[in-house]
């Protein structure tokens, strides 16, 4: 739903203080919008009956089985990035574990040093694992470091210029500024937790493409070229 929560920031006639082309008051008020934004989208995710849950990653699933071979091609050897799910995420990893029989490489992102960009280290099914920050279980420090020629990014919130709300640590954003060359980039999420705008901020990079529930949201703005 887009209602309730969908109020834009204020935006001032004339801010306070702008430094290096940075509205500072604006960037606030985009910060605590997402904050607010954040809570009730997990609020709702958390909600949840179980079932309901299990029929959204299955249906995730689908649709990222459907979409893989025109986003990659053949998975055989590259490099595929899940995450391990926490707060009520999609448990996306049966699809992992089938990739990787597919002769897939599998790796999950880990938090080696706050607010920098994430590590992607190896990871196979039944892998004994090791927590990490947020007690995310992360595979060892032993395991090996890549980079993924595909990267799934959990969506907490979203929006039809493919930008991605999550939690608040801009992880994926430093990622993905760091890359090169860039992974293509999958949101996976709810439908409902489409956003009119997430505001997007100077440090914000679109997901490639955004999956749902529902499917492919293809926007005209993707199919055109580069968002922004
Ligand atoms: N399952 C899963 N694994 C993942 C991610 C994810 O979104 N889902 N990440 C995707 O990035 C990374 C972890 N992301 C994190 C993002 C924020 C915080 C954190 O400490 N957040 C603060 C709030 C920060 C703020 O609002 O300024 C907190 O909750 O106290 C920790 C880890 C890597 N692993
Ligand atoms: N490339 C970057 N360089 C420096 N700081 C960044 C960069 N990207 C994001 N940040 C910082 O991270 C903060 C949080 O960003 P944002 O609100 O986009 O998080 P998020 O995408 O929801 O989090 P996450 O990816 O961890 O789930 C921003 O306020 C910004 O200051």
């Amino acid at each position: 739903m887009t209602g309730a929560g969908q109020r834009p920031p204020s935006s001032p006639v004339c801010s306070l203080a702008e430094v290096e082309g940075h509205d500072m008051q604006q960037e606030l008020e985009v910060a605590r919008w997402r904050r607010a934004e954040r809570e009730r989208l997990r609020a709702d995710r958390m909600a949840m009956a179980v079932a309901a849950r299990q029929d959204w990653a299955a249906a995730l699933m689908r649709h990222l089985s459907a979409g893989l071979s025109g986003w990659l091609g053949d998975p055989k050897g590259r490099v595929i990035s899940g995450y391990w799910p926490i707060k009520g995420e999609a448990d996306l990893r049966p699809w992992l574990t089938e990739l990787h029989a597919a002769g897939a490489i599998i790796a999950l992102p880990v938090v080696v040093t706050k607010a920098s960009p994430l590590v992607f280290r190896h990871w196979y099914p039944g892998m004994v694992m090791e927590r990490g920050d947020w007690n995310i279980p992360v595979p060892p420090a032993s395991a090996k470091v890549l980079h993924p020629d595909l990267s799934l990014a959990p969506l907490v919130g979203w929006d039809r210029a493919n930008y991605r709300l999550g939690y608040g640590g801009g992880y994926f954003d430093r990622t993905l500024a760091a890359a090169s060359p860039r992974p293509f980039v999958v949101g996976v999420g709810l439908q409902s937790a489409e956003l009119a705008t997430v505001f997007p901020q100077w440090h914000d990079i679109p997901m490639s493409v955004i999956v749902t529930d529902e499917g492919v949201q293809s926007n005209s703005l993707s199919r055109s070229g580069a968002p922004r």
